[in-house]
């Protein structure tokens, strides 16, 4: 397992090791000790999520206050383009968003820590997603960051118009200038 760092120091992108042969691959896809060993952390993972996009699906930018989760994040089919965007108004990163690819095919997986904004752009026909979370969905707790907030500086690779969930589009999106807690 590889660690690659981002934009935001917190904010943390794995590779691991693959062992390929005739019959297909094999890899370790969470390993407690191999992630505290790399990281120094000890996450506790009481959810995990499997979600199906089609291509243009637009989800996010979703983060949970009260409750805030942190999630480990792969794509099992396909690929997507990841957003993470620092919500902890206290953080000189107030805002900053970093961008990766993640897909069946570079089996990248990322680290959004509490207190940071998740969403993807799904960039093939279909894109698989499976992660881990750190506390329960909490639906009173759960907060949008408008997706397409110009604020944000965040080029979508969009192919098309994108396919948004009524939450994302209209029911609660804020954007950023708006971000209270
Ligand atoms: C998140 C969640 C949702 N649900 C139910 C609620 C809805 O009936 C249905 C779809 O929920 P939603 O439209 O909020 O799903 P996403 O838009 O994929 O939400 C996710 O989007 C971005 C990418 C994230 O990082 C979060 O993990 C998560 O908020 O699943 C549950 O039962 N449990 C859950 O943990």
């Amino acid at each position: 397992m590889k660690l690659i760092q981002t934009a935001l120091p917190e904010v943390l992108v794995f590779e691991p090791q693959v062992f390929g042969d005739e019959r297909g691959f094999f890899f370790e896809s969470f390993n407690v000790r191999r992630f505290a060993d790399l990281t120094g952390l000890h996450p506790q993972f009481v959810q995990d999520n499997h979600s199906r996009s089609a291509q243009n699906v637009v989800r996010g930018l979703h983060y949970q206050v009260g409750r805030p989760q942190a999630k480990l994040i792969r794509v099992v089919a396909g690929s997507v383009f990841d957003v993470v965007v620092d919500m902890r108004r206290a953080a000189p990163t107030f805002g900053r968003a970093v961008v990766t690819e993640l897909s069946a095919e570079n089996r990248r997986q990322i680290w959004v820590p509490p207190g940071f904004a998740h969403g993807f752009l799904a960039t093939s026909d279909h894109a698989e997603c499976l992660y881990k979370t750190t506390d329960y969905w909490s639906p009173e707790n759960e907060r949008t960051l408008m997706w397409n907030d110009p604020a944000l500086g965040i080029d979508w690779p969009l192919s098309g118009a994108p396919i948004v969930s009524p939450k994302d589009r209209e029911g609660r999106p804020f954007a950023l200038a708006e971000a209270v807690e």
